[in-house]
């Protein structure tokens, strides 16, 4: 499984989803040539040079591998009991945060390395080949840098979620000074980004901006979840701050989306000023029975979208970006190709990592990920079908095959 020729050559592609605008972004009868952990070679099977190997996708669909850019996977127990409640019409509440973090607290480091990696294993399995997750279900100086350092080394990004919930017991006041302070210092050598729950019984605009410019002074990125419960600053917040990413967003003003489209208005899809990725959290959404993010209206007023998982024990305990370009698909008014688009491409721009050069958690360059063009990272998946369009059209079926990360096979 973990073997890697020197050069692959995956032939007979029935239809190649590349992503990449100058060729239209989806190819037929195609090839990839692989060569170490990066594309090489892509194009017209009849033209496809020789390689070591080969693998015969017989007129399969092959596509970049999910790029799943929210996840919380640091954590300890379940919530079947709060599930239970919540489908039998309780409403959700940030305060459930606290029960993960208490038995996050109580487990060992071996017991939620061992978690952290079953989860990531099982993404793996489902065609994602890139994966961030956050801290936050530690919430003391300690406890919240051990979920840093074994998170890094499983994840491809590692986001500080000290500012989740306040903790119960703890000052609302002191507990921001310390997420801004002595917390934050702890933890940023081991992050490439800073997050905060923007929303009523988490954290209000005065303390988001708090810590959205405390993570601006130690150098780091930030990530915004907002609009997740009912409308609020967050989606603001985060265009201003210039924010990666702003998460969530199932409850979106017209000034919003506007914003949130507006803040790509200079980009030239290279290094130039970005904007802030509006990223989607299909099974959340489901899970906690809010309305579904407005894609179709994000995507029409011209935002950058992308589509996660927001894997966790609280409110999406799936990390199946299938299941969600599905969802995307059949409820929220998406193309398939907008949906792929989305859970590659998309969460390769909330991730900083659509380009050459991007740094993993250990510090080592990676090529692009969230495309299949030469010089990418050779991250794909092969589906049992010969279109991606059977993810939505045959949704919930384990259509994902064989996966590429790195040039290795992963699954
Ligand atoms: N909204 C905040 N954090 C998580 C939920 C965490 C939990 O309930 O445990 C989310 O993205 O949905
Ligand atoms: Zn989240």
């Amino acid at each position: 499984m973990t073997r890697r020729a020197a050069s692959l050559l995956i032939d007979r592609i029935g239809e190649l989803t590349t992503n990449d605008d100058a060729e239209g972004g989806r190819l037929r009868d195609a090839a990839v040539v692989i060569e170490e952990d990066r594309v090489a070679w892509v194009g017209p099977a009849a033209a496809a040079p020789a390689a070591d190997d080969r693998f015969d996708a017989a007129g399969r669909a092959v596509l970049p591998g999910w790029v799943d850019a929210h996840t919380h996977l640091v954590f300890a127990g379940d919530r079947t009991a709060e599930f239970e409640a919540r489908m039998a019409g309780e409403a959700y509440a940030a305060g459930g945060i606290n029960v993960t973090v208490e038995a996050t607290r109580a487990a060992t480091d071996a017991a939620l390395e061992v978690n952290l990696a079953r989860l990531v294993a099982e993404a793996r399995r489902g065609g994602t080949t890139t994966i961030e997750t956050k801290t936050g279900y530690g919430l003391t100086v300690d406890d919240e840098r051990r979920a840093a350092v074994l998170a890094g080394r499983h994840v491809d990004a590692v986001t500080f979620l000290g500012a989740h919930v306040v903790p119960t017991g703890a000052d609302p006041d002191a507990y921001l000074d310390l997420v801004t302070g002595p917390m934050l210092d702890a933890v940023a050598p081991h992050v490439s980004a800073v997050d905060v729950f923007c929303e009523a019984g988490a954290f209000d605009e005065a303390a988001t901006a708090r810590v959205l410019a405390a993570a601006a002074r130690a150098g780091l990125a930030t990530r915004v979840h907002g609009n997740q419960l009912g409308h609020g600053p967050g989606a603001r917040l985060a265009v201003e701050a210039g924010s990666l990413s702003v998460d969530h967003l199932g409850f979106l003003s017209d000034d919003d989306v506007s914003a949130l489209a507006g803040s790509w208005r200079d980009w030239d899809g290279g290094a130039g000023p970005r904007g802030t990725v509006a990223t989607v959290l299909p099974a959340c959404d489901l899970s906690t029975r809010v309305p579904l993010a407005p894609a179709r209206r994000l995507l029409d007023a011209g935002a950058v979208l992308a589509i996660a998982s927001n894997a966790n024990p609280g409110t999406s305990y799936t990390s199946s970006m299938a299941f969600c370009v599905a969802t995307a698909v059949l409820q929220m008014g998406l193309t398939v190709q907008e949906a792929v688009r989305a859970a590659t491409l998309g969460g390769a721009i909330a991730l900083g990592a659509e380009r050459d050069g991007w740094r993993d958690p250990s510090g080592a360059a990676q090529g692009a990920v969230g495309r299949i063009a030469p010089g990418a990272r050779a991250d794909l998946q092969l589906l049992e079908a010969p279109s991606a369009t059977h993810l939505a059209y045959r949704p919930g079926m384990p259509l994902v095959t064989a996966v590429w990360r790195a040039g290795r096979r992963v699954a």
